[in-house]
């Protein structure tokens, strides 16, 4: 179903009007019906979501003047821009019988005209479905590196990222750090408060590390109660400040439980990239400094700092 939310700079529209039923006082679509049959055809040539809009962005423009076109899904968090904005647009809402499929905004520099705001809702239905599939698909995608319980990365999304955040960062000469962070004394939280309570924590932790980390970090679930942060552009002194803040952030948590409230402490080791690093090597320096901070009595911070001795002989 396509439905015109608004457009500028002509007269007034019903807000939410539902225009696949076009009513006999509206303008019929004018468009080639070989258009339309070639338009719908490479529409189905794939799942990729970018490119489909791409597609049809180019194709539309066959059809109708149109500028830049926007589409944007909140419930997917997908936001996709093609061209150059202009000053008059219309916007429609997507939605198939059971899904909301998002939002598709058109502009350009001169007002929408009824007949050409018809054909390009005559060409928005063509393209609903082949929407709906792409957009599963990047839903099933994105599931498929995703660990279920916290949301964070699985180790799937862990190889794939961090093995090409090590090449980036060797060739831009740009620092990246990894951080690896294990909850202390976890099994207590199981066996005192229950299965579901540990969960609750794992879920906590994964908030509390999300919310201390730029939007270009990345938070992944490397085991059980292990959790890798990948810190973009960060060299060793500020890892060392940003774990201190995860480390407090989680140990200032507290959960409520029938059995009393508790709250828990992290032991966090952390290395930053040196050139001969390997994705695996720069994981096995920062694992060996979890390992000194959890036998150097837990809920701290470990820098590595084998590459601070090696930068400097
Ligand atoms: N609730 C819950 N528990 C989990 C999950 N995955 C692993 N665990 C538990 O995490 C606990 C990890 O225990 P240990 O490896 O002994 O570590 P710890 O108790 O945190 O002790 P230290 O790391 O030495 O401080 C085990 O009891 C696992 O069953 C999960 O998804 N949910």
């Amino acid at each position: 179903m396509v439905t015109r939310l608004q457009s500028s700079g002509r007269a007034a529209l019903t807000e939410d009007k539902q225009v696949t039923s076009f009513s006999d006082l509206m303008p019929k679509p004018d468009i080639k019906p070989e258009l339309l049959l070639k338009l719908s055809s490479r529409l189905q040539t794939t799942l990729e979501l970018e490119l489909l809009l791409d597609i049809f962005f180019n194709e539309i423009k066959h059809a109708v003047l149109v500028d830049s076109m926007c589409y944007s899904n909140s419930n997917q968090n997908l936001l996709n821009s093609y061209g150059k904005v202009g000053i008059h647009s219309c916007t429609y809402r997507l939605t198939t019988h059971k899904d909301y499929m998002g939002e598709l905004t058109f502009s350009r520099s001169t007002r929408f005209r009824e007949h050409e705001l018809a054909n390009i809702e005559g060409l928005i239905s063509t393209l609903v479905y082949p929407l709906r599939n792409a957009v599963h698909y990047t839903e099933a995608l994105a599931a498929a590196f995703r660990d279920p319980l916290t949301g964070a990365g699985n180790r799937i999304a862990l190889d794939k990222t961090l093995s090409r955040e090590v090449e980036l960062a060797k060739r831009h000469s740009q620092p990246l750090s990894v951080l690896m962070l294990d909850i202390d004394h976890f099994k207590n939280v199981n066996d005192t408060y229950g299965h579901a309570m540990g969960d609750e924590v794992l879920k906590q932790v994964v908030k509390s590390i999300t919310a201390c980390i730029r939007q270009t970090d990345m938070c992944f679930r490397y085991g059980g109660e292990e959790f890798l942060i990948m810190l973009a552009s960060a060299d060793s002194e500020g890892a060392h400040r940003i774990a201190e803040r995860i480390r407090y952030s989680i140990e200032a948590a507290v959960f409520t439980h029938k059995k009393g409230s508790l709250s828990i402490t992290s032991s966090i080791g952390s290395a930053t990239l040196f050139a001969s690093d390997t994705m695996r090597s720069i994981c096995e320096r920062a694992d060996s400094a979890l390992y000194k901070a959890k036998n150097s009595g837990r809920n701290q911070v470990i820098t590595d700092h084998e590459e601070i001795l090696l930068a400097t002989n």
